[in-house]
């Protein structure tokens, strides 16, 4: 399981909906079911108003069936008088129409008509008019008298106008006389008896109530709701009335209906319903409300759980070791580059006290200390040293950030911690290389500057004399080239032990390069003891070396010079030194030779050297060798490097390190320099445009780099040239890219802004500060030969070199590898990674034309390549 496991997810599908999505839906149903409710409520509130109408309604037409009814029962009895008298007299008829009339409330008059012509009338008085009537001639009464002989029932016809006046109700009654004596049942003719409309629906109660109800009827003739409107307002039918059906006899039938005399009020009015419909609704609304800031709220909390599960996977994945403690220093958690780098697992460490799992900080003595300036910076960042769970003890880079709580006190520390074992002793090695010489593990050239400046400062504050003397090794050269590059190593190796034995500890040896050693005689207080030195140096060196099977011979020429007399500083006691070996030399070798001011001689002989370069300048005796370089993979050539030398009219080809130091004490190195680009580039265009594309490495000297003209000569030679991006290099020696590393900075990035590609020159012998060599805007790096040399043999070689590839491609940088003179040597770099390789194993430097030449042999020359132009390889 893994110490810092990602926030899993705590939330449903439903805490993923949108807030206003939630909201809308919760309002949604809440209005819905609250609509429902408020429906029901308000179809209830109508249901009783309706109720209460039609109780009252009830009532009238209660009252309407009984009169009407009573009134028909009263006729009855006049029918069956007649169907048992068809025969009757007049008399009989008013006697009989008489009693009606008084039982009969509302009874108008009767009329009965033999064979449908009215013959009686009772009263007849005001009803004069009715007699005779014929129905058949009628035409609003013969419809109603033909269907009641068709159906033998009682018909109720109208109210109607009556022919004698007024509005009246007729039920007729259809008279049969039963069969008799044989003679069979026969219509007779009717009954009418004529209600008096008005006092019916008065009795009724109809028109006088005060109920606050109107009222329609409908059903002229009885037809029920077919009928026309008898009484009342039509439109009442189309108000949504209370119906009530008023049965009448023999199937006839009124329809009773009634509203409110106001109208049907709206049931939505009804305090209680209204009063439900707000409540729902705002009810709704306020939970669809909380809903939505619940939702909120869980958005919120997803969000934080999704950016803390991010932070999680962060950690998780870091190569840094993360380490969160508590503010009483008990470990919270651990990612696992912690537990990969400390040796313990997450389940041992956390909640237990930090000091128990990692040393520093929390050690008794540094922990107040570290808290107390994380607190106040906010942050702490250093190297301290650890320990693993096995006790190995390791550096680390250590940050310690305060987790502040919301009350701003600090509840938690986060200690991102990396192993930096490897880059201290990378940075260590460097720091060797920079101040060791890798042969005899003598002090450099680098590291004599710093001591002899230490040791001055020592001399002027004590009043004591220094002494330097600088040795050189007579005709080691001869050594180095008669019996082999490992036998002259082993000579200097040995001049650096006896050098070793002939002085003090105090005093220091060192070697400059080749078979010049400088040696440093501290707390002089007479130069007596420099000549004691010098003496026993001579001796010692003197003395047979026994070297493989050979029995050497070397002496040794010394040079001697006495701060502060000869020289207050470092660089004018060691170019005084430096006259006081020639001097020795001059003077038959195998002897020392203190400095003198006479000594001058040496100055004009370099006077006269700088003269004669002067000459060689205005009458053009400078050519240049190319140098191929080779890339390790494909063994294709990729660049040259562009080596100046001095075609001398008398001494022959000069080589460069006979007169560019000398050149680099004065301007002269400027314009020569300016001429080797210029000439280097003219070669490089002719090259491109034969289709030969090449990467051409220029070197620059320390004070053609500080000269305020390189950059305007490079510009406008790369737009002479049109050269693209990458096709110059140019190349500067470690310790000058290491002098005054801000300008240098500032030069390079310049350079590199136009297009051109920056390479550090003999890497491994100066002093880099990786820090500044972070900083520059490089290309490649170039592996002294030096280094290259006993690369297959000498594991420290072997380690220098490897170490510097791996720094160069931690850098982002390539690497060339320079003096690769065997199969060997290339395949061993090509092993560790270095991209391109340079030195005899391909090429001497050769001129223009002889390159060609080997390119063509290669097989690597374009067909379309044209010949080296006149000049290519002549000189200034
Ligand atoms: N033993 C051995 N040596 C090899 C091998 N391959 C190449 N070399 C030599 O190593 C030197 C490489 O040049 P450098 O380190 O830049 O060192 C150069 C460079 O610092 C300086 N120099 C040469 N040409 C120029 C130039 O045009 N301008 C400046 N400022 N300095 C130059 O002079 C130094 C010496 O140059 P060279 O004598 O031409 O010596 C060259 C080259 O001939 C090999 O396999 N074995």
């Amino acid at each position: 399981m893994s110490p810092i496991s990602p926030a899993s997810s705590r939330f449903n599908a439903t805490d993923r909906m949108r807030p206003a999505l939630v909201a809308l839906l919760t309002a949604l149903i809440g209005l819905l079911l609250t609509a429902y409710i408020v429906n029901s409520q308000a179809s209830a509130v109508s249901a009783r108003e309706r109720a209460a109408i039609a109780a009252e309604a009830g009532q009238i037409r209660a009252r309407l069936e009984s009169e009407i009814n009573s009134a028909a029962h009263l006729s009855l009895g006049l029918v069956s008088y007649i169907a048992a008298n068809p025969d009757f007299s007049r008399d009989a008829f008013t006697r009989v129409a008489e009693r009606m009339l008084s039982y009969g409330r509302h009874v108008r008059n009767i009329s009965v008509a033999p064979d449908n012509v009215v013959r009686y009338v009772y009263p007849l008085a005001g009803n004069e008019a009715a007699i005779d009537l014929e129905y058949a001639r009628v035409p609003e009464q013969r419809a109603s008298v033909e269907r009641m002989i068709a159906t033998r029932r009682f018909v109720l016809a109208g109210p109607l106008n009556l022919v004698q006046g007024g509005i009246g109700l007729i039920n007729r009654f259809p008279v049969f006389l039963p069969a008799r004596d044989g003679t069979p049942e026969r219509y007779w003719g009717l009954v009418s008896v004529v209600l008096r409309f008005d006092s019916l629906l008065s009795a009724s109660g109809l028109t006088s109530r005060a109920d606050g109800i109107r009222y329609a009827i409908r059903g002229r003739d009885g037809l029920g709701a077919e009928g026309a409107v008898i009484y009342g307002d039509e439109r009442l039918f189309e108000a949504n009335p209370v119906t009530l059906d008023v049965v009448l006899p023999d199937q006839a039938r009124w329809q009773l209906a009634a509203i409110p005399t106001r109208g049907w009020r709206s049931p939505y009015q009804d305090p209680q319903v209204l009063g439900l419909a707000l409540a729902g609704g705002a009810l709704s609304l306020a939970v669809a409300a909380l809903l939505y800031l619940r939702q909120q709220h869980l958005q919120r909390l997803q969000a934080r759980d999704r950016e803390l599960s991010l932070a999680a996977s962060v950690i998780e994945s870091l190569n840094e070791a993360i380490m969160v403690t508590d503010a009483d220093d008990r470990v919270v958690t651990v990612n696992p580059a912690f537990c990969a780098l400390t040796g313990v697992s997450a389940r041992d460490v956390i909640g237990r006290a930090a000091a128990v799992v990692t040393g520093c900080p929390y050690s008794e003595e540094t922990r107040d200390s570290f808290l107390q300036r994380v607190a106040a910076e906010g942050l702490w960042h250093g190297e301290v040293e650890d320990h693993r769970v096995d006790g190995e003890r390791y550096p680390k880079s250590l940050s310690i950030y305060p987790v502040r709580a919301a009350t701003d006190r600090v509840s938690h520390y986060v200690h991102s911690f990396a192993d930096i074992s490897e880059r201290k002793e990378a940075e260590r090695q460097i720091h060797h290389l920079a101040h060791h010489d890798m042969l005899t593990g003598l002090p450099n050239r680098f590291s004599l500057q710093q001591r002899m400046e230490q040791a001055m400062s020592h001399a002027r504050r004590h009043g004591t004399l220094l002494a330097a003397l600088m040795i050189d090794m007579d005709h080691f050269k001869d050594i180095n080239d008669t019996l082999g590059h490992h036998v002259g190593d082993a000579l200097l190796v040995e001049v650096g032990k006896r050098l070793h034995r002939c002085v003090r500890q105090s005093d220091v040896v060192a070697r400059l390069g080749g078979d010049e050693f400088v040696v440093l005689v501290t707390d002089m207080v007479t130069t007596l003891t420099a000549a004691a030195v010098a003496e026993k140096i001579v001796t010692a060196l003197s003395a047979p070396y026994a070297i493989d099977a050979y029995q050497l011979h070397s002496t040794p020429s010394v040079g001697i010079g006495v701060f502060p007399t000869d020289g207050e500083t470092v660089d004018d006691l060691l170019r005084n030194v430096d006259s006081a070996m020639y001097h020795a030399k001059a003077a038959g070798r195998n002897n020392y030779q203190f400095f003198d001011r006479s000594m001058s001689a040496n100055a004009s002989e370099r006077l006269a050297l700088q003269t004669s370069l002067h000459q060689a300048i205005a009458q053009q005796q400078f050519v240049l060798h190319y140098q191929p370089q080779i890339e390790t993979g494909s063994g294709r050539l990729v660049g040259v490097e562009v080596l100046v030398r001095w075609q001398h009219p008398e001494r022959g080809l000069v080589p460069p390190n006979k007169f560019i130091p000398i050149a680099e004490e004065s301007d002269l190195i400027i314009r020569l320099g300016e001429w080797i680009l210029q000439e280097a580039c003219r070669q490089l265009s002719l090259w491109h445009a034969g289709g030969l594309e090449l990467r051409v490495a220029v070197n620059l000297s320390a004070r053609q780099l500080r000269s305020k003209n390189l950059l305007r000569q490079v510009k406008d030679v790369v737009l002479k040239h049109n050269l693209q991006p990458g096709q110059l290099e140019l190349e500067i020696t470690e310790s000058v890219a290491m002098e005054d590393a801000d300008n240098t900075l500032r030069m390079l990035a310049q350079l590199r802004e136009l297009g051109v590609e920056l390479a550090i020159d003999d890497f491994g012998t100066g002093y880099s500060s990786l820090s500044h060599l972070k900083l520059m805007p490089l290309h490649r790096l170039k592996i002294d030969r030096s280094f290259v040399k006993d690369i297959e043999t000498d594991p420290d070689d072997a380690a220098i070199c490897a170490a510097t590839i791996s720094l160069a491609h931690n850098l982002g940088l390539s690497v060339v590898a320079e003096g690769v003179e065997t199969e060997a040597q290339f395949a061993f770099l090509g092993n560790l990674g270095c991209e391109c390789a340079q030195g005899f194993l391909f090429s001497k430097p050769l001129p223009a034309a002889e390159l060609e030449a080997w390119i063509r042999a290669r097989g690597q020359m374009p067909q379309s390549s044209p010949p080296v132009m006149p000049g290519n390889s002549t000189s200034v």
